[in-house]
C-alpha cells in the first residue's frame, strides 16, 4: 500500500476513533444484538462474508431490529421488521437518507443522475422518469430488443456439440454481455455490439471495470464529502495527479470514458430524433425512438420549465441507468439458470409452458408453417402472463435478491415502531426503538424476504408454487398488486394478517419501496423473462458434471458482497472468481414434461 494511502487510512482511523470516543453514551444500548467480533470491522465481516446463514441467524435470535457493530465499533441497526422498514423507506424517508459519501461519490462517478440526488431534485427527476418506465413503454420497447436474446442464444449454440451432447460453459460472461447490450440498446438506444465481434469497445470495458476499481479505493470513501466540500475541481484533479494511488487515477479515467461516450451518444441521439420527427411528419413509421433516453428527451422537451431536467441531469441519467440496470439483472438471470440446472423437473415444466405458449401464438396469428416454434417471439402481455415463468422469476428474486443490504443514515433523532415486538438487551419487550441522529440503518432485503411471520414457515425454501393457485394459474393481479402501503390482501403471497412489506414489487423488498425504489424493475422483469424463455426453448442446463484430476466436481456458491456473486467452491474452484459453469446441450423431446 502506498504511503499516502496509509497516511489517509491513519487520518481516517484517528478521526473515527475520536468520533467514537467522544460520542454520547450509546442510545442504542437497549437494543439486543451480537457482541462486537472485531475491533475494526465490528460484525460487518460476518454479515458480508458469512453470507445468508449469519444474516438469517441474527434475525432468528434477536428479531426485526438488531444492534450490530460497523467499522471502528460504530453501533448500527440491522432492520427487517415490516413496520420499521415502512418508516425507513416510505413514511419517514426524509429522515432515513443515503449517506453523504454515497450521494457525493455517485455524483463524482455518474453525474447528476437519480442515484446522486436527494430531496426536491430527486423528486423532480423521478417525476420525469417514472412515466418513461411505464407498462405501455415496456410493451413497445420489447420487440425492439428481442433480437438480443436471439443473438445471445446463437452465440451459446455455436459452442455446443451438434450431436446433442453437453459441454460446460461459463454462462456469466455471456449473460453479462447480453444484459449490457439490453440496457444500452433499451436505455440509450445505442448498440455496442457486445455480443458481436467487438465486445471490447472502451465504453463497455469502462462500465465493467468500474465496480472492481472502486472496490480498491473503498477505504477512501468516507473522505469524499470532506474533499468535495473543501476543494475545487482543479485541486481535486491535482490531488488525484499527486496521490500515488493508481486505482484513483484509473477511476478518473473510467469516469472520463463513460462521460464522453454518453455525451457523444446524446448528441447523436438528438440528431437522430430530429430526423425521425421529420420522417414521421411524412407519415413514416418510427423504429429507433423506443428507448428510454429517446422517450426521456421527448418528455423533457414538452414539459414545463419547472419540471424540465437540465443537460447535466439528462447526461447523469445515462450512466446511472446503464450501471444500475446491468449487473443486477445479469446476476439475477444467472441465478435463475443455476436454479433451473439444480431442478430438472422445474426446467421441464417451464420448457413445456414456453413451448405451449409459442405454439398457441403461432397458430393464433397464422405465422408461416416453416417458422420453428422456438423462434416465435411472444409479445409483452403474453410473455408476462406465463404463470410458471412468472412464479420462477418472482420466487428467485425473493429468495435470492441480487442486492441483499442497503444503508441509510438518520438526519435527526427518530423512533422506529415495530410490527413484531422484540426483547431488549435488558430483557424487556419493546415495540419501538429510539434512533439517534447519525445512526446507520442497514435495510436487510434478505431477512425481509425470508421473514417467516410474513412468508410462512417455508420462507427460506425456493417454492415457485407459492405464486400459483392450486390449478397452476397465476395468482390474480388484484391480490399480488404492487403497492407501497402496509396493508396487503389476505391470501396473496407476502401478506399475513393484513401486514406486508412496503416493496414496490410483489410484496418483497428486492427492488425496495418508497421514493427511491428501483425505477427499472418492470424492465428487469421483462428482460429476464425474455432471455430465459428464449434460452430454455433451445437449450438444456444442468450442474457441471466434469471432475478434475483429484475427482472434485465444481460446486457453485453465491458469495454475499455488494451483490450476491457466484463463485466455485474450493477444492474444484478458487472461492473468488465470479463464474457460473453449467453443462449445456441442445434441447430434445425428453426435456419436456408434456
Ligand atoms: C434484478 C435486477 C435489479 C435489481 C434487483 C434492482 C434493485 C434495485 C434497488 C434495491 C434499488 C434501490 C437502491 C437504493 O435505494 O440505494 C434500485 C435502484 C435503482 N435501479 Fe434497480 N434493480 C434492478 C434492475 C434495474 C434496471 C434494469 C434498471 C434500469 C433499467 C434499474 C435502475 C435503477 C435506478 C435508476 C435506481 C435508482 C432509483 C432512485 O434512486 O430513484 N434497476 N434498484
Amino acid at each position: 500500500m502506498s504511503t499516502l494511502l496509509v497516511g489517509l487510512f491513519v487520518v481516517l482511523t484517528v478521526w473515527r476513533l475520536v468520533r467514537y470516543l467522544t460520542r454520547p453514551s450509546s442510545l442504542l444500548v437497549d437494543v439486543a444484538g451480537p457482541a462486537k467480533e472485531h475491533w475494526l470491522k465490528g460484525n460487518l465481516h460476518r454479515i458480508f462474508k458469512d453470507g445468508i446463514a449469519y444474516n438469517l441467524e441474527l434475525v432468528k435470535k434477536y428479531g426485526g431490529v438488531v444492534k450490530v457493530y460497523g467499522l471502528f465499533g460504530e453501533e448500527q441497526l440491522y432492520v427487517s421488521d415490516p413496520r420499521a422498514l415502512h418508516h425507513v423507506v416510505v413514511k419517514e424517508e426524509h429522515v432515513y437518507q443515503e449517506a453523504d459519501m454515497f450521494i457525493m461519490g455517485n455524483r463524482l462517478i455518474f453525474g447528476e443522475g437519480l442515484v446522486s440526488t436527494l430531496g426536491e431534485q430527486h423528486k423532480k427527476q423521478r417525476k420525469m422518469l417514472n412515466p418513461v418506465f411505464s407498462l405501455q413503454n415496456m410493451r413497445t420497447m420489447l420487440p425492439a430488443i428481442q433480437p438480443i436474446a436471439i443473438k445471445l442464444r446463437q452465440r451459446l449454440i455455436e459452442q455446443l456439440p451438434i450431436d446433442g451432447g453437453a459441454t460446460e460453459i461459463n454462462l456469466l460472461p455471456w449473460i453479462t454481455l447480453g444484459t449490457f447490450e439490453y440496457i444500452t440498446q433499451a436505455g440509450l438506444g445505442y448498440s455496442f455490439d457486445a455480443l458481436g465481434s467487438n465486445p471490447d469497445h472502451e465504453y463497455p470495458v469502462a462500465v465493467r471495470s468500474l465496480a472492481p476499481t472502486f472496490l480498491k479505493i473503498m477505504l477512501l470513501r468516507p473522505l469524499i464529502p470532506v474533499v468535495v466540500r473543501n476543494f475545487s475541481l482543479y485541486w481535486r484533479n491535482k490531488i488525484v495527479d499527486w496521490a500515488p494511488i493508481k486505482p484513483l487515477r484509473e477511476m478518473r479515467r473510467l469516469v472520463g470514458v463513460m462521460e464522453s461516450s454518453c455525451r457523444n451518444i446524446l448528441e447523436e441521439k438528438r440528431r437522430e430524433l430530429a430526423s425521425l420527427d421529420t420522417y414521421k411528419g411524412h407519415g413514416g413509421a418510427r423504429t429507433k425512438d423506443k428507448d428510454i433516453m429517446s422517450i426521456l428527451l421527448r418528455t423533457n422537451a414538452s414539459s414545463t420549465e419547472a419540471d424540465r431536467l437540465t443537460e447535466s441531469e439528462i447526461l447523469g441519467q445515462m450512466n446511472t441507468i446503464v450501471f444500475a440496470g446491468f449487473e443486477t439483472t445479469a446476476m439475477a438471470t444467472c441465478r435463475i439458470l443455476h436454479v433451473l440446472a439444480m431442478r430438472p423437473e422445474v426446467q421441464a415444466r417451464l420448457c413445456s409452458e414456453v413451448r405451449r405458449a409459442k405454439l398457441a401464438f403461432k397458430s393464433a396469428h397464422q405465422l408461416p408453417e416453416e417458422q420453428r416454434w422456438q423462434d416465435v417471439e411472444l409479445p409483452y402481455d403474453e410473455l408476462m402472463a406465463l404463470p410458471y415463468l412468472d412464479a420462477i422469476v418472482r420466487e428467485t428474486l425473493r429468495v435470492y435478491p441480487p442486492s441483499s443490504l442497503f444503508n441509510r443514515t438518520t438526519t435527526q433523532t427518530a423512533t422506529l415502531p415495530l410490527q413484531y415486538p422484540i426483547r431488549s438487551a435488558s430483557g424487556a419487550e419493546i415495540s419501538s426503538v429510539a434512533v439517534p441522529k447519525g445512526t446507520t440503518v442497514i435495510i436487510s432485503i434478505l431477512a425481509s424476504n425470508h421473514n417467516k411471520a410474513i412468508w410462512g414457515e417455508d420462507a427460506s425454501m425456493w417454492k415457485p408454487e407459492r405464486w400459483l393457485t392450486p390449478s397452476g394459474e397465476r395468482i390474480s393481479e388484484a391480490t399480488v398488486e404492487d403497492r407501497n402501503g402496509m396493508q396487503g390482501e389476505e391470501g396473496s403471497p407476502g401478506t399475513k394478517a393484513g401486514v406486508k412489506y412496503p416493496g414496490v414489487y410483489s410484496n418483497m423488498m428486492t427492488f425496495l419501496g418508497g421514493s427511491r425504489a428501483c425505477i427499472g424493475f418492470k424492465f428487469a422483469e421483462m428482460e429476464m423473462k425474455q432471455v430465459i424463455a428464449d434460452l430454455i426453448s433451445t437449450m438444456q442446463f444442468s450442474l457441471p458434471s466434469a471432475v478434475d484430476a483429484f475427482g472434485n466436481r465444481k460446486e457453485i456458491y453465491w458469495r454475499m458482497d455488494a451483490l450476491q456473486v457466484p463463485v466455485v467452491r474450493s477444492p474444484a474452484g478458487d472461492d473468488r472468481s465470479a463464474q457460473v459453469p453449467l453443462d449445456v446441450r441442445l434441447v430434445n423431446e425428453r426435456d419436456f414434461s408434456e
